[in-house]
């Protein structure tokens, strides 16, 4: 697929802006702090409802507006859709497909995939392990959007069972017998739904595990093999991907973590708590690999993203903002040989030559608030060979 027309209202830096665009590989060049960024962060917003640098909508909306719109021509087997969102901080968002109203926003996940690399990437692997979490939540909500509800009914459960824990561990007497009930109620809750949260990340980091390793010998094929971990709450023994035996065991974690969850006033067992290890060799990244080996590990997490996305069936956007200038020559031409193919990438840069020699398309700058499109096509970079 591939997006054939951005159209933004009061987005970030823009008051308006209208991009048109195409297949292949698009680079929008220009200073820093010009809106680039502002760009992609759009199109990445209108396939995930979120913004890979913002935690909530309000920074989207420009200074002194009261909503922003971004609408985005889709092409997918070529067939056209023509997506609208309308964010508005502080209450509902709103939707359009093809001009008409949809009821709600999350009905139109999934018609724009996209897969977006940025700096900010890096907290995957140097980060906490909700970073971690958040990148297979996000990818199988890409794969699957249902599975946006699974998520936050998940959270749902857990934000409800902690306030009851909470308030149970604040009158530091033993709950009484309706705080248990309600306590087993919770536990039931939770197991069925973080159940379905964990059969789902399991397959997920199995279906990854191989596509990450290659990737990453790929980039980078001097440093060590990159593995993936899933490592759950429930402890180390191994987990099935069978959702009623998962039930079970977390049925089961809950009720021999309850004594110290009543006690600490938090929930203790459940995917919330899971962490998603990566391994260079038989070193975990996190702590120990250099800035260039975690850099080349969170590029090799969403190139992974990018391939499982593509196996589904359809290619999704491939988005690289800020790439290429942190990478040495040979890094950046093996990733340039790698993205190539895609049906459409879009790439950000501060300089011509931040952009491989290798992905020829068309060029735009963008700078004093304006996205131009540079005549002639690009024909990338001089001199960048590994
Ligand atoms: N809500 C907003 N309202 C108005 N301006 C905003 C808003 N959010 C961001 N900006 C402005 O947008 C600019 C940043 O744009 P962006 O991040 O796209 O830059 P960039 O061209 O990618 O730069 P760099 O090369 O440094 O990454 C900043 O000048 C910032 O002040």
């Amino acid at each position: 697929m591939h997006v054939a027309h951005l159209s933004l209202q009061d987005f970030r830096s823009y008051a308006t802006a209208e991009v048109a665009l195409e297949p292949g590989v698009t680079a929008f060049v220009g200073p820093n702090g010009q809106g680039k960024t502002n760009l992609v962060e759009a199109v990445g917003y209108v396939a995930t409802h979120g913004s890979h640098r913002a935690a909530t909508d309000a920074p989207l909306v420009r200074q002194g507006a009261a909503r922003a719109i971004v609408r985005a021509g889709v092409v997918r087997d070529d067939r056209r859709a023509l997506i609208e969102l309308e964010i508005n901080p502080g209450r509902a968002n709103r939707a359009r497909l093809n001009r008409s109203p949809v009821p709600r926003p999350r009905e139109i996940l999934g018609m724009l995939r996209t897969v977006l690399f940025a700096p900010e990437d890096l907290a995957m692997v140097k980060g906490d392990p909700g970073e971690r979490r958040r990148f297979m939540d996000e990818l199988l909500t890409a794969r699957a959007p249902r599975f946006a509800a699974v998520r936050s009914d998940y959270e749902r459960v857990v934000k409800q069972r902690n306030a009851l824990l909470r308030s149970a561990a604040a009158h530091r007497r033993s709950p009484g017998a309706e705080v248990l009930a309600t306590l087993d109620v919770w536990d039931a809750h939770l197991a069925r739904t973080g159940a379905d949260l964990l059969a789902a990340r399991l397959e997920l980091v199995a279906a990854l595990r191989p596509l990450v390793a290659r990737a990453y010998a790929e980039l980078a094929p001097h440093s060590g093999a990159a593995g993936l971990a899933y490592k759950s709450s429930l402890g180390d023994e191994p987990l099935s991907t069978d959702r009623a035996q998962l039930g079970e065991r977390l049925l089961k974690g809950a009720a021999e973590a309850r004594k110290q969850e009543l006690e600490r006033g938090v929930s203790l067992v459940g995917p919330h708590r899971d962490e998603l290890q990566l391994r260079l060799g038989d070193l975990p990244a996190r702590g120990y690999a250099s800035h260039g080996e975690s850099w080349s590990f969170a590029l090799a997490l969403r190139l992974a993203a990018f391939e499982l996305l593509r196996a589904d069936g359809d290619d999704p956007v491939l988005i690289l903002d800020d790439v290429f200038a942190e990478l040495d020559a040979g890094r950046r031409a093996r990733l340039a040989g790698m993205v190539a193919p895609a049906e459409q990438v879009l790439i950000t840069a501060a300089v011509p030559a931040d952009v491989p020699g290798e992905l020829t398309g068309a060029a735009y700058t963008v700078a004093d608030g304006e996205v131009r499109r540079d005549g002639a096509r690009r024909d990338g970079a001089r001199g960048e060979g590994p």
